[in-house]
């Protein structure tokens, strides 16, 4: 572990401003996806561990919503300077838990830290409201309020950015918060908590627990005292978790599963949106909800589009995150064997395999990008979220067509049209049923934008002021029997 401040390795977990090792120092190990060494350990906290984590944070409320917004605001800019004084730090954690190459896990850190400066501003802007008295002398209005001791479950595939763009929003808004990261990644989790107690967040208010995924989850869903629970993670275990924190009606903001179908309309630069489909497909080595994982290619441009796919596709680097490479290992052995599946039930119904030679993966966690041509909706690379270097690509002939078969699927967080008409991209954005939609380029996420999905990819926005407005109620105020003005 090569860390400039060693300090930043942490392997308990943190409560209340304790490091706190699991009952019985009940651990599990964790392990570098490109070569299957054990890295360190994560504690199993065990159910009384993690409700005393709730305990904690209930009890560090009163002293953090009485904070003003200025002086919360302090905490989290100072928190925001130490993720990019320590950005080497975090982004060389996270490509070793991770796997991600370091180019990638800086960009990650820079992308998480920018939540955190966001939301330090945005909320100074938690307005309520006066109302026009439709009561006689009555005064009405609305406040906003924290909703109060706030938990998130994130995933192992952005493993700082998806705690910051949940904890930035719901600290910033008077919330304490429980952050339980995957198992696969803990280590970017509890750096940001030791970077998060010196940057004076009080304890109890920042708390990370780790342990089996199904009792913190069991406790955090069911303890009433928790009020919101934000989730980012699979479809599957979303419906898990809303079932859970159903006896106790708790806000819920869900980001979930991912299918972004990517349409490549007749009249655009073939080869550059084949460079821009080979990254939205490739980036972290297909393991993001965002990924392009269909992509419809008008049939007059489906030749060359498949071309300049497979030569833009196979000059990608595949190695070590710590390399120069553009993809890393996938996050375990059973990732890999669910790609190697996804491709032989495509080619056994007839899709085209152009590319993607497994021969040449530098180890067994890793797999070689691939490109499937010819796919069709029986196959599971059009159903799935296939989450790995895996492309599908499909033709169309028509417009109407090919968005029903975008549309055709349970998921609805992200979409990709490129195309120079702007009256075929309004018709198609209008028609396309998802949360978030991209019109020629990648580059549409950040801190000031509503992140999320429609159907079965979530509820919820994160980031802008809609993701503020997760960990806020709305207190309406009647004040009756009030005066009218002096000199009335
Ligand atoms: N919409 C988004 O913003 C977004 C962002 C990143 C990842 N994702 C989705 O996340 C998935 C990949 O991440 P993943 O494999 O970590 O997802 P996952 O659902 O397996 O795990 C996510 C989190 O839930 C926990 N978890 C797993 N099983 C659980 C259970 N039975 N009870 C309680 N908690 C449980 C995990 O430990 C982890 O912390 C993909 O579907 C991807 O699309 C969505
Ligand atoms: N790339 C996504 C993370 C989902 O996997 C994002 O920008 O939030």
């Amino acid at each position: 572990m090569q860390l400039n401040d060693p300090r930043l390795f942490r392997q308990l977990a943190y409560i209340d401003g304790q490091w706190t090792a699991g009952a019985s120092n009940h651990d599990e190990a964790v392990l570098d996806p490109a070569n299957g060494e054990t890295l360190g350990f994560c504690a199993l906290l065990d159910a009384e561990q993690i409700t005393h984590a709730v305990t904690a944070a209930e009890r560090a409320f009163a002293g953090w919503r009485a904070l003003s917004v200025d002086e919360r605001g302090r905490h989290l800019h100072r928190w925001y300077q130490l993720l990019h004084e320590h950005r080497e730090d975090l982004a060389y954690l996270m490509t070793l838990e991770q796997g991600k190459p370091l180019s990638d896990a800086r960009g990650e850190v820079d992308y998480g830290a920018s939540f955190i400066q966001w939301f330090a501003e945005e909320a100074r802007r938690a307005y309520g409201v006066t109302i026009p008295s439709h009561i006689p002398n009555a005064m009405l209005g609305t406040l906003k309020e924290p909703v109060g001791v706030s938990v998130m479950l994130t995933p192992w595939n952005f493993p700082l950015a998806m705690i910051t763009r949940k904890a930035g929003a719901a600290l910033a808004a008077g919330c304490p918060v429980i952050v339980k990261p995957a198992n696969e990644t803990p280590f970017t989790a509890l750096a940001l908590a030791e970077l998060a107690e010196r940057a004076g967040i009080p304890p109890g208010v920042f708390n990370v627990v780790t342990g089996e995924p199904a009792t913190v989850s069991e406790v955090l869903c069911t303890d009433d005292r928790v009020r919101s629970v934000s989730f980012t993670g699979s479809t599957r275990v979303g419906k898990l978790l809303i079932r859970q924190s159903a006896g106790t009606v708790k806000r819920m903001s869900l980001e979930l599963g991912g299918n972004a179908p990517f349409i490549v309309c007749e009249d655009v630069d073939v080869d550059e949106a084949a460079r821009d489909a080979v990254a939205a497909k490739f980036q972290t080595a297909g393991q993001d909800c965002l990924a392009a994982n269909r992509i419809f290619v008008h049939r007059r441009i489906y030749d060359r589009f498949l071309e300049r796919f497979a030569v833009h596709m196979k000059a990608l680097k595949v190695g070590s995150g710590m390399m120069a490479v553009d993809i890393g290992p996938l996050i375990h052995r059973r990732a890999v064997k669910a790609a190697h599946a996804i491709v032989e039930d495509a080619v056994n119904q007839g899709a085209r395999l152009v590319a993607g030679n497994q021969s040449m993966a530098p180890g067994a966690n890793f797999f070689m990008p691939t490109l499937l041509a010819d796919i069709t909706p029986g196959m599971r690379v059009f159903r799935e979220e296939t989450f790995s270097p895996v492309a599908g690509v499909c033709a169309f002939d028509d417009d109407e067509a090919v968005v029903a078969a975008a549309n055709d699927t349970e998921y609805g967080l992200a979409a990709y049209v490129y195309s120079n008409d702007v009256k075929r991209i309004w018709k198609m954005m209008r028609g396309l049923e998802y949360g978030m939609v991209s019109v020629n380029t990648l580059k549409m996420t950040g801190a000031p934008i509503p992140f999320g999905g429609v159907k079965q990819s979530g509820l919820g926005r994160e980031g802008g002021a809609q993701g503020l407005e997760e960990y806020l109620d709305t207190k309406y105020f009647c004040l009756g029997n009030m005066p009218g003005p002096s000199g009335s």
